[in-house]
């Protein structure tokens, strides 16, 4: 069990800044996932909080203790990477058992502690393979069970689905997070995907460029980006953006788009003539209403785009405006070229200031946490 704090971490290499004063604190037994696009970090940041690197300015601190000049063994952290980095010389119970071997324990508590994780992990029949004998899914719950086996109170795990199936890594999804309460850790998990960012993060941190951009849950991000690029990061299809400019009115003020009019939630009243990106999620925008009236956009059905087990519609206005919509996929009669309306539900409408890209959050109706 661990709490892990970084206050104001930079980390240089030469003259590139690569985490760019970064600050977060993670809480005994919870798991925040690293999440972002590749190059922003995330490795890095790893690496440094086992100790393979030392910031060049800020604190680290596992458990309220200063980590900084600590040797990565007295550490107590255990990392799992997304290239497996098993020992190829070694067999899997080998590889499982190479974390325990450092510590003064019998052989058959070593044994005893190696099958146990290998059963939790359904590989105890491949314990006596080479690395090379075993498939990428058996890989990844090897270097896993090497990662856990010493009970770890902070656990790393570096994108550690990356490079095995798309069904074994939508089994994972499911397995882990129970996996990860059950050993009680303290888990960073690093990952590129936005959906096991969701499914295991109880918070996740958005990564950009060195910095994180946002700090939330899964939700709070999700309904509430920071800015455009978390927004574009987060869901698929892609969220719909539109350039506009607030307009005033009686009682909420509104946006356009082509020729149409969206009103707005209460709260940007205040913010009439400022020029701002809509975005709205393509689950948001559902067919009805009729054409002409207030709050609808009147469009085409361009394309139709199966994406699993959904239906997403390409929409396109008369003046050319293209958007996605994932709702009423059975409507058989909005096929191709079909003329439609939709409407959005105005709390789902999202202000973004168009020079700076940051989330307008609705004047006095909730907090702004966003880093
Ligand atoms: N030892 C190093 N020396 C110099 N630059 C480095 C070093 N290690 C990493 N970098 C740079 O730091 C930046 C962040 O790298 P990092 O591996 O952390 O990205 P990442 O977010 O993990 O990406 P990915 O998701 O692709 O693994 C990159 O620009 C990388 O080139």
């Amino acid at each position: 069990m661990a709490t892990l704090t970084l206050d104001h971490v930079t980390k240089r290499f030469g003259k590139d800044i690569v985490l760019d004063d970064i600050s977060l604190a993670v809480a005994d037994g919870e798991t925040v996932a690293i999440f972002g696009p590749s190059g922003a970090g995330k490795t890095v940041l790893l690496r440094m909080i086992a100790g393979m690197s030392e910031p060049e300015e800020g604190d680290l601190l596992i458990n309220g203790e200063d980590m900084i000049g600590v040797a990565p063994e007295r550490r107590a952290v255990g990392m799992a990477f997304q290239n497996f980095a098993l020992f190829p010389h070694m067999t899997a119970f080998e590889n499982i058992a190479s974390p325990l071997r450092a510590h003064r324990t019998t052989n058959a508590e070593v044994a005893e502690s190696v099958d146990a994780i290998a059963r939790l992990l359904k590989i105890e029949h491949v314990l006596d393979h080479a690395p090379r004998a075993l498939s990428n899914g058996q890989k990844q719950r090897t270097a896993l069970a090497r990662a856990l086996v010493a009970a770890p109170r902070l656990l790393l795990l570096d994108d550690p689905l990356r490079n095995v199936d798309a069904k074994l890594r939508f089994e994972m999804r499911l397995e882990l997070p129970r996996l990860l309460e059950r050993f009680g850790s303290t888990v960073l998990y690093v990952t590129q995907d936005y959906r096991e960012a969701m499914a295991l993060g109880h918070r996740i941190a958005v990564l950009m460029d060195g910095r994180f951009v946002q700090i939330g849950t899964p939700e709070e991000i999700y309904l509430r980006p920071a800015t455009i690029a978390v927004a574009e990061l987060f869901g698929d299809p892609v969220i719909n953006l539109f350039e506009s400019r607030v307009e005033s009115g009686l009682p909420d003020a509104s946006v356009a788009i082509g020729k149409a009019r969206l009103l707005l939630p209460p709260g940007y009243a205040g913010i009439a003539g400022r020029p701002v990106t809509v975005g709205i999620r393509p689950e948001h925008l559902r067919f009805a209403g009729s054409e002409g009236d207030s709050g609808t956009l009147s469009a085409r059905v361009a394309a139709m785009l199966p994406l699993n087990d959904r239906l997403v519609r390409l929409l396109v206005t008369e003046d050319g405006h293209e958007f996605y919509t994932s709702r009423d996929a059975g409507r058989q009669d909005l096929g191709e070229g079909r003329p439609c309306v939709v409407s959005a539900d105005p709390d789902a409408i999202l202000l973004f200031d168009r020079a700076t890209g940051r989330r307008i959050a609705p004047e006095g109706l909730e907090g702004t946490r966003s880093t």
